[in-house]
């Protein structure tokens, strides 16, 4: 049995809650990603509790807890500052719509809660001592780095038809490959996947778009025809194709979804419909409409002091980026070096306002913005200099 001897911190501290499920007489493990991510010796973020113990009798044992999804049998115990989930052994029934199932049946063994997990890499689990129990040769596929269903690959997608993205997100975050057969499942049942919510869609798409190996995934995303039933991608096939061979891989969600965006060739009055059909935030949107704007622009021509001023730093470098990705040459240490040079960078560090215009005796309405802009532009253009003098002075030629 494969034992890790340095457990890092975040396990150790969680031990004394599984002994106290032990003392008490049932089984408890640490279990899913956790192991995983300790294995390949990747960040870990949460860890993930299985017992034996059902809800009630978890609840009995720590006095401090929270009903997090009782009905699926997850407590969350407050212990010494942390949070844990405890989540009773459980197989999965009555997937009749292809999403997690609403009632679920509490076990007693640990095997039946393993068997019903996603892949062999995700369904280890590990002792108090460290010890790894790996039922479904998981240790092997983790070293072949092979994403590969516990089982029947069929029944496993049946049952919660997310694990076909969970599949290509894997391959991306992980750098992995996809077991045959569990490929060939996914192929078989990729018109399920619209049976799940496009939140959850979205979360493993951004996962696998901005993993490192996502243009490999992306292949798989395509091939397997899992991307029809992703929103406004059917019969998009031809225009996502480009995606496999791009330059690079998308780090920043921004960049992915502005990178989508010009492959699928989306009008600029049209983004703002396909970020909502994936029930993208609106602060997401209006960044990629920015960066989408200003890559139209750059292919185009160069852009103006004004125009580089109206982008700003965050839309300039991320659409320099979206470039590099696409690999569309443009010259960006010197659109860079531009934009560094502008006499200012926001409209606050403009050193007057609208107040300094009244008080100057210009009638407040309309014309005192558009004179506010036209000040502005050209303090941008270097034309006037950013100094309460200047202004002043100009003002006086004005009137
Ligand atoms: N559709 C799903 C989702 C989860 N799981 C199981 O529940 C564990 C925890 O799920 P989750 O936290 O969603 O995923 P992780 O594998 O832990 O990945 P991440 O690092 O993204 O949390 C998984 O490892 C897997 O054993 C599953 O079988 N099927
Ligand atoms: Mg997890």
């Amino acid at each position: 049995m494969k034992k890790i001897n340095d457990l890092p911190q975040i396990f150790v501290a969680a031990i004394p809650v599984l002994e106290k499920l032990e003392e008490a007489g049932f089984e408890a493990y640490f279990v899913g990603g956790s192991i995983r991510d300790l294995l390949l010796k990747r960040h870990i973020h949460d860890i993930d509790i299985a017992s034996s113990a059902y809800p009630e009798e978890v609840k009995r044992l720590f006095p401090k807890t929270i009903d997090t999804g009782i009905k699926h049998g997850t407590v969350t115990v407050l212990y010494n500052g942390s949070s844990y989930e405890i989540t009773t052994f459980r197989t999965e029934s009555g997937y009749q719509d292809f999403r997690r199932p609403d009632h679920v049946t509490f076990v007693r063994s640990l095997k039946e809660d393993l068997k019903r997990r996603d892949f062999t890499i995700n369904a280890l689990a590990m002792n108090t001592k460290g010890e790894i129990v790996d039922l479904f040769n998981g240790l092997d596929d983790l070293h072949h780095h092979l994403i590969k269903a516990v089982g029947d690959p069929l029944e496993r997608f049946h049952e919660d038809a997310l694990r076909m993205m969970r599949a290509v997100r894997f391959m991306s975050q992980l750098q992995f490959d996809l077991e045959e057969q569990t490929e060939e499942a996914i192929r078989q049942l990729h018109y399920l996947l619209p049976k799940i919510s496009v939140e959850r869609i979205r979360d493993e798409f951004v996962k696998m778009g901005t993993g490192p190996n996502s243009r490999k995934a992306f292949a798989v995303f395509l091939d397997t025809e899992l991307s029809e039933g992703a929103p406004d991608f059917a019969g998009k096939k031809d225009l996502l194709a480009i995606y496999p061979s791009l330059k690079f891989d998308p780090i920043l969600e921004s960049s992915l979804w502005a990178v989508i965006i010009i492959l699928l060739k989306i009008a600029n009055n049209e983004i703002g419909q396909f970020m909502r059909d994936w029930k993208n935030s609106n602060a997401m949107t209006s960044k990629v409409e920015k960066i989408v704007d200003l890559f139209d622009l750059l292919s185009e021509r160069a852009p103006t002091d004004y125009e580089l001023f109206e982008a700003g730093k965050e839309t300039l470098l991320n659409t320099i980026d979206v470039a590099q990705i696409l690999g569309q040459p443009i010259n960006s240490e010197a659109l860079v070096d531009r934009y560094m040079a502008l006499p200012i960078k926001s409209s606050s560090e403009l050193v007057i306002d609208g107040r300094f215009l009244i008080a100057a005796g210009v009638n407040p309405g309309p014309k005192l913005g558009e004179l506010l802009t036209d000040i502005k532009k050209k303090v941008i253009a270097g034309e006037l200099e950013n100094s309460r003098e200047a202004i002043t002075a100009f003002l006086g030629n004005e009137f």
